[in-house]
């Protein structure tokens, strides 16, 4: 088959602020210059004035639970989850986690996230969505036993076949990973076996970490471990491990994350809404721990837009420390672009605009009232002054999935009518 080609003519790029034009051949970004011939190419997008920038990188999602935005607002959240979100999944089914993945997937592609890692149920129906929409994204099935064997089965047959049946799917774009929820619903035998399979199977471990003061002290109580002691303990930890939230760490903690590597995604409107507490995000970044921005699921956010994560991340760490220094506007959007690719393990992908990288790039307008003028710094643009509707076009895998804030791949009207149907559903159900 013929090469597909594309040519993104005179944009800016937005870490340095020059004007370049880029050429993606099929899935890769094959040149990157000041002037590109445009003979021979089959698509030319006119980019003047448009800010070129990575793809954004969500590192901790549950897309299906978009369905349960604004469900169950201003709850802690050991009440969320206990009397809210965990009785009203148990009705969920193939049909309402497929919708509710479109439902999501359509916010990521507007708001300029190409790639995600998501934790929840009946992911290969997600898979199956994410497919369609032409994303690229982790999965992990979220398992959870509470020390019961059986269950315990059931969750790593779960996971297992996910793995079999969908890592490598959709041109390579869907990759899996192991889900182990957390230290307070999996149990020590769970945790281990994790590790166990994700050796053998070669790939990665997202879990959810020391998010509240509750999960700590309880854990200390019965184990006498902090939550990174413990997982240590258990021979979990390693470079292949996504630890979502870790708000409450001790210095010993922050040490044991340094030592092995772990990826941590910082998820500060989720941690804000569900008052659960402030990671301590700039110490982590001065002792060189790789850091990534996370949504959570829209049900604690309550949007899957990337651009406002940044902008949260980055005041909550300045007013917590009282230093306006701590997390300028560039060093975020390298937490939401190349550390999210080092976090799934796949900077030699994605993550930045190089020759040689797959074509997940998105541009941004100019030419609104929120984005005028251009700060010198561009950064500071997208990451301080924008948010998702910013967004004019989105490109994956060399894939246009949205131009002129249009999508080409779903159809967002039928996906809003299906998903207002399935809450309906699901709350006559409940
Ligand atoms: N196999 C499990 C499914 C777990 S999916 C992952 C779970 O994480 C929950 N979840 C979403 N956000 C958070 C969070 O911030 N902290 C902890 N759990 C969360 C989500 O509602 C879902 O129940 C079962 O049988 O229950
Ligand atoms: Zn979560």
């Amino acid at each position: 088959m013929a090469e597909s080609t594309i040519l993104i003519k005179d944009a800016k790029l937005v870490f340095t602020g020059e004007t370049k034009s880029v050429l993606i051949k099929d899935e890769i970004i094959a040149e990157i210059d000041d002037v590109i011939s445009e003979e021979n190419v089959d698509k030319v997008i006119d980019a003047k004035g448009m800010i070129l920038s990575p793809g954004f990188v969500n590192t901790h999602t549950h897309l299906s639970m978009s369905l349960f935005r604004g469900l169950a607002d201003d709850y802690d959240l050991d009440s969320w989850l206990n009397d809210y979100i965990w009785p009203i999944e148990a009705n969920l089914n193939e049909n309402y986690c497929y919708i509710g993945a479109l439902l999501a997937a359509v916010e990521l592609i507007k708001s300029g996230t190409t790639t995600f890692s998501d934790m929840y149920f009946y992911m290969e129906d997600v898979a199956r969505a994410i497919d369609e929409a032409g994303i690229r994204g982790v999965l992990s099935y979220g398992m959870i036993d509470f020390a019961d064997a059986e269950k315990r089965e059931n969750e790593f047959r779960e996971n297992i076949s996910l793995y079999e049946n969908c890592n490598g799917m959709s041109d390579g774009k869907i990759k899996v990973f192991f889900g182990p929820h957390s230290p307070y619903t999996a149990s020590k035998e769970l945790l281990e076996r994790v590790r166990q399979e994700a050796n053998k199977y070669n790939t990665g471990i997202h879990i959810h970490v020391g998010e509240t003061q509750k999960e700590v002290d309880d854990l200390v109580e019965s184990t006498g471990m902090r939550p990174f002691e413990y997982l240590e303990s258990l021979g979990l930890l390693g470079p292949d491990v996504v630890a979502a939230h870790a708000v409450w760490l001790s210095d010993n903690e922050i040490d044991i994350i340094k030592k092995y590597d772990v990826k941590i995604s910082h998820n500060p409107c989720s941690n804000m809404k569900l008052a659960s507490g402030i990671s301590p995000v700039a110490k982590l970044l001065e002792n060189g721990i790789c850091v990534s921005l996370g949504t959570d699921g829209a049900s604690s956010n309550n949007n899957l837009d990337l651009l406002e994560e940044m902008k949260f991340a980055s005041l909550l760490q300045k007013v917590d420390t009282l230093n306006p220094l701590v997390l300028p506007a560039c060093e975020v959007l390298k937490m939401a672009t190349i550390n999210g690719a080092k976090a799934l393990g796949l900077e030699d992908e994605i993550g930045s605009i190089e020759v040689g990288k797959k074509a997940d790039l998105i541009l941004l307008d100019t030419n609104s009232v929120n984005m005028t003028p251009d700060s010198s710094d561009l950064c500071s643009n997208v990451v301080y002054s924008a948010n998702g509707s910013n967004v004019d076009t989105t490109i994956c895998n060399g894939k246009i999935l949205m131009e002129n804030k249009k999508l080409t791949t779903l159809d967002e009207e039928e996906i809003y009518k299906k998903a207002r149907i399935a809450i309906k559903e699901l709350k006559e159900m409940n």
